[in-house]
């Protein structure tokens, strides 16, 4: 089967583009789409991605995952700051995820500087922009042919 890496972004994620540039960059989210999904297709592996500003919509394409999904790219936007059930979603269903913040939470709003996911996270890149969805894919990659490697 075809390795596969799901792009996940949270709620208000399809602002991206004029949502605070200052904060999140010019980058629109189909426009960040169309480059996860290039970058993936040169690395061979598949991608999928959902945006979704409801809670339970992200939970559902989490545990459709299970099985299917070899990693998880994860930008949870506020969730990451409130939603227990999102983490015990990705724990669940057992796949590795890397969690994604565009800005340095740890630089912004005292709420904003816990996550709910970070501890379970084989990564978590913050403050890169857009460019970490690129570094969160390549390290999802790795971690595939790693996983290969060892099969
Ligand atoms: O930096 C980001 O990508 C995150 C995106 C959001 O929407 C915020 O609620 C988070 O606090 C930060």
């Amino acid at each position: 089967m075809a390795k596969s890496i799901l792009l996940l972004n949270g709620p208000n994620l399809n602002l991206l583009g004029t949502r605070e540039p200052h904060l999140y960059g010019g980058t629109t989210l189909p426009q960040l789409i169309s480059n996860a999904e290039k970058q993936a297709s040169s690395l061979s592996i598949q991608l999928e991605s959902l945006q979704s500003n409801h809670e339970g919509v992200l939970l559902d394409r989490i545990h459709e995952s299970r099985g299917k999904i070899d990693v998880i790219v994860i930008n949870p936007g506020a969730l990451t700051h409130t939603s227990v059930a999102l983490r015990d979603a990705l724990l669940g269903v057992e796949i590795p995820f890397v969690e994604v913040h565009i800005s340095n939470i740890h630089k912004r709003e005292a709420f904003r500087h816990h996550s709910y996911l970070s501890g379970k996270a084989e990564a978590v890149i913050c403050g890169l922009g857009v460019y970490g969805y690129e570094a969160a894919i390549d390290y999802a990659a790795k971690h595939i042919k790693l996983k290969e490697k060892a099969q």
